[in-house]
């Protein structure tokens, strides 16, 4: 099956920092890839330019054949791809279920009140908004949640809202960017279980993820980076057992003893 979305030499730098350089890697539908990488390796910034919030400093992402580089969030958003954030972008004073229904109005912000509030020339609209919320709900295991107040649900919770919202759009491609950060065991494995489903329906997932038994058990392909550039990928078993990416997590004496 051919790539989704390709990253093609993609670099940037910042007053003199190369922050990200020359990486590449692709993914195709239903697979989960995960970059990761100790801290400032370059991994957000990545995110940041796949989806649109960094202009990159050179290559391109490709994205279903077309060049989309730099291209405004919520226009990729429109193309299929959906992204999540390292801190939670939710309304913590709305219900998750109003909570859900913005993320149909990504792209239209000056609708969603009109909707929320059911003005007229809203209702159809409105209307569609709903149901779709409620189905989104119910893919992520929160139906039971939908008129509580974001405020008061747990962080697992919160965390699996915020890719009930990603979804609204029905992406293509979902930048998932430290889903389980924050979050106990359980909930970690809840969202595991979650983002194995939105895979299994098609879906692309890109992961930016600090726990590595998440990672390991989910991801079909991992990427490393380490000081802005690719230092190995490949499966799980292959990147675990790869004496570069040791070296980088736990320093060269680590990777020898690997070697031996
Ligand atoms: N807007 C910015 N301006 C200047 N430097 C930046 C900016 N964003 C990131 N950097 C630098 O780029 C490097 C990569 O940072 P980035 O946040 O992408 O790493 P990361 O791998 O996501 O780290 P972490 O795991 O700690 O989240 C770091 O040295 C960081 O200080």
């Amino acid at each position: 099956m051919s790539a989704l979305l390709s990253v093609e030499n993609l670099g940037i730098t910042f007053g003199g920092l190369r922050a990200v350089h020359d990486v590449s890697f692709s993914v195709k539908p239903g697979e989960i890839l995960s970059v990761i990488g100790p801290n400032g390796a370059g991994k957000t910034t990545l995110f940041n330019m796949i989806s649109g919030v960094y202009q990159p400093g050179s290559g391109k992402v490709v994205l279903e054949g077309q060049d989309v580089t730099g291209m405004r969030p919520d226009l990729l958003a429109h193309r299929g791809m959906s992204r999540t954030f390292q801190n939670l972008q939710i309304f913590q004073n709305m219900t998750v279920l109003e909570n859900a229904i913005a993320g149909f109005h990504l792209t239209e912000s000056g609708n969603l009140f009109a909707d929320l509030l059911r003005l007229p020339g809203s209702r159809g609209r409105a209307r569609t908004a709903h149901q779709g919320a409620m189905r989104l709900l119910e893919r992520v295991g929160l139906e039971a949640s939908a008129e509580t107040n974001a405020g008061s649900l747990s962080y697992g919770k919160l965390k699996r809202l915020e890719i009930a919202r990603a979804l609204a759009l029905s992406p293509k491609v979902l930048l998932l960017d430290e889903p389980a950060a924050g979050c106990n065991a359980v909930e970690t494995e809840e969202i595991d279980q979650m983002i194995a489903e939105v895979a299994k329906s098609g879906v692309a997932i890109l992961l930016v993820e600090h726990d590595m038994k998440m990672v390991m058990r989910i991801s079909n392909h991992i990427v490393v980076l380490d000081h802005g550039e690719k230092i190995a990928e490949g499966d799980p078993a292959t990147v675990s057992r790869d004496p570069a990416v040791i070296a980088a997590y736990l320093g060269t004496e680590a990777a020898e003893d690997a070697d031996a």
